[in-house]
């Protein structure tokens, strides 16, 4: 947020929204529904109007009938009855433009005008690209050039990742972007940083007495990441096998994530602040000096065909628009330092891979042992004590602490404390591009990537990335459905330490005080 800005909880300031890339993907399952759930609370109210881009023809009414469409099957809100649904709808509009065309531009800004004026819109201007990264130079350009930037209110622009290729690709993206753009018009969408637990993050960090003191290399023995997918490549296959998930899921949400657990406390709770901290730990982050640091350090894995559920899962090199000899890894582990006062010494094992058993994001703290384990008079292999921040799919946290079992002399077990807090609110929480969205349009940036964050983070995995160019026999396999690579196990195993079932899987021996 900016420093001298106050925000309205709720209200959106009035703006004209510019989908670019309108008839995809993102636009459908994700743009449209966010949306009209703003507008169903009451965060959109009569002064927007939303116009959406593309190059594939559309009358107004088949638009709008795409938006309904798109809201039928993802919103979690239903459209309401017709004289509800139709005040929503008359505030979307489509435009058939290819982003290279000047003129087409030129018409854009007439079109918006004219709804700036009905709605009485005073000339604040957000402009969404859901397009290809290749076109995020051209579009900004040609919004200068064909005038659509405003002078009476604000112009923002926001961007989808990939956010280039490597350091060097988007350093020039970034060029490009920054000669019509401010920095502080420039909102770096990554998702992850939208989700609820995300921002809870904070909260539990630095809101509470019994975590803070204890954050830190003296009692903390590892943190483990895992965002891990049970979906293959699906329609994405040509995107992805150009990607991999160093880049697709590395790259951005791991390390996002990784700083939201390590940085330091905030001077402020303001935007700048928070992602100065962010960035410290992105710059923390211990390089991989050689290859053979990356190789000690990294496993990066290619599922085969494998057996999930019952059902044959098919190889990644035989998914549609992949090559059938790719070596694209679709998983990767890594040991990560983060080389400052507090986490010295305190690896950081993050993985993340498509075709896993489970859709799960999860952090696990795993704190240091007691100093004895010997209890009165006996010994007991005592299981260290756990704190799971669990984002997704489940939302909430997990603390797993040891505890005398009733009605023993000294027997000792672990107890689970849950708060599942998806299970108390439901699914009907805020998705994350409602929140993004939202924060966009009333500027506040906290939760988008600055320049530098996005440029730290490319420094550190263009290394990881380089030693893989060099060298290709490192690529494990693992079957569709499995757990991934063994060799990620042995990360871990080196310093005594195994990766934590995630969703709570294996926990048999765990009494569970559920809070729902
Ligand atoms: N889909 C997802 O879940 C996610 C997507 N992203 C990112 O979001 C962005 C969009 O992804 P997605 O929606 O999946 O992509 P799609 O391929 O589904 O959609 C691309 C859109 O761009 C439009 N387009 C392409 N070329 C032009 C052009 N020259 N002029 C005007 N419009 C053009 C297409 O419309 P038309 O053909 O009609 O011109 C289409 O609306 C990408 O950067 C992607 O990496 C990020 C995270 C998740
Ligand atoms: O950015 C991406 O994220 C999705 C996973 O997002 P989630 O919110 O469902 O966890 C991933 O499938 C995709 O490959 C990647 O581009």
């Amino acid at each position: 947020m900016a420093e001298n800005q106050t925000l309205d909880a709720l209200h959106t300031p009035g703006a004209v929204f510019f989908i670019f890339g309108a008839t995809g993907d993102l636009a459908r399952r994700k743009l449209f529904p966010a949306i009209y759930s703003l507008y169903r609370e009451g965060k959109l109210t009569h002064d927007f109007a939303v116009i959406g881009v593309a190059r594939r023809p559309r009358t107004q009414d088949e638009f709008r009938e795409d938006v309904k469409e798109s809201i039928r099957e993802f919103c979690r809100y239903q459209a309401g009855d017709a004289a509800e649904w139709n005040e929503f709808v008359q505030h979307f509009e489509y435009k058939s433009l290819d982003i290279n065309n000047i003129d087409g531009f030129r018409e854009l800004n007439a079109q918006t005008e004219a709804l700036e004026e009905k709605f009485h819109i005073p000339g604040n201007r957000l402009f969404y690209l859901a397009l290809a990264p290749e076109l995020f130079g051209s579009v900004s350009f040609n919004l200068k050039a064909g005038g659509m930037l405003q002078t009476r209110g604000w112009n923002r622009l926001v961007i989808e990742k990939p956010f280039g290729y490597n350091l060097e690709s988007a350093e020039q993206l970034n060029e490009q972007i920054r000669q019509v753009f401010k920095e502080e018009e420039i909102y770096r969408i990554d998702h992850y940083l939208g989700k609820e637990m995300v921002q809870n993050i904070e909260v539990i960090r630095f809101a509470n007495a019994f975590f803070e003191p204890l954050w830190n290399n003296k009692h903390i023995a590892n943190i483990q990441i895992t965002l891990g997918e049970t979906v293959g490549v699906e329609e994405r296959g040509g995107y992805y096998d150009h990607a991999g998930a160093l880049r697709d899921m590395g790259q951005n949400h791991i390390l996002q994530l990784l700083t939201m657990i390590a940085m330091e406390p905030p001077s402020r709770l303001l935007a700048e602040d928070i992602r100065d901290e962010k960035v410290k730990v992105l710059r923390s982050l211990r390089p991989y000096a050689t290859a053979e640091e990356v190789r000690e350090n990294v496993v990066r894995g290619q599922y085969t065909q494998g057996l999930y559920k019952g059902k044959t899962l098919p190889a990644y090199r035989q998914e549609d628009k992949v090559d059938p000899e790719s070596n694209t890894e679709t998983y990767f582990a890594a040991r990560v330092f983060v080389d400052n006062f507090r986490w010295a010494g305190v690896p950081f094992y993050i993985r993340t891979g498509k075709r896993l058993p489970v859709k799960t994001t999860e952090v696990v703290v795993e704190f240091k042992g007691m100093p004895t384990n010997v209890y009165l008079g006996q010994k007991h292999n005592l299981e260290p004590n756990l704190l799971v921040i669990r984002v997704n799919p489940m939302e909430g946290i997990y603390v797993k602490i040891n505890a005398k079992k009733p009605g023993s002399e000294s027997e000792i077990q672990p107890l689970a404390m849950d708060f599942c807090q998806s299970c108390m609110i439901g699914i009907n929480s805020p998705e994350a591009y409602e929140r993004l969205l939202h924060d966009a349009a009333r500027g506040d940036s906290t939760y988008f990537t600055r320049w530098d964050e996005v440029s730290s983070a490319w420094s550190f995995v263009d290394r990881i990335a380089k030693a893989w160019k060099e060298e290709s026999n490192d690529l494990a396999s693992y079957p569709a459905g499995s757990w991934g690579p063994v060799e990620a196990d042995q990360l871990l195993a080196g310093e005594g330490f195994h990766w934590w079932p995630v969703n709570g899987q294996d926990e048999d021996n765990v009494v569970w005080q559920v809070n729902r």
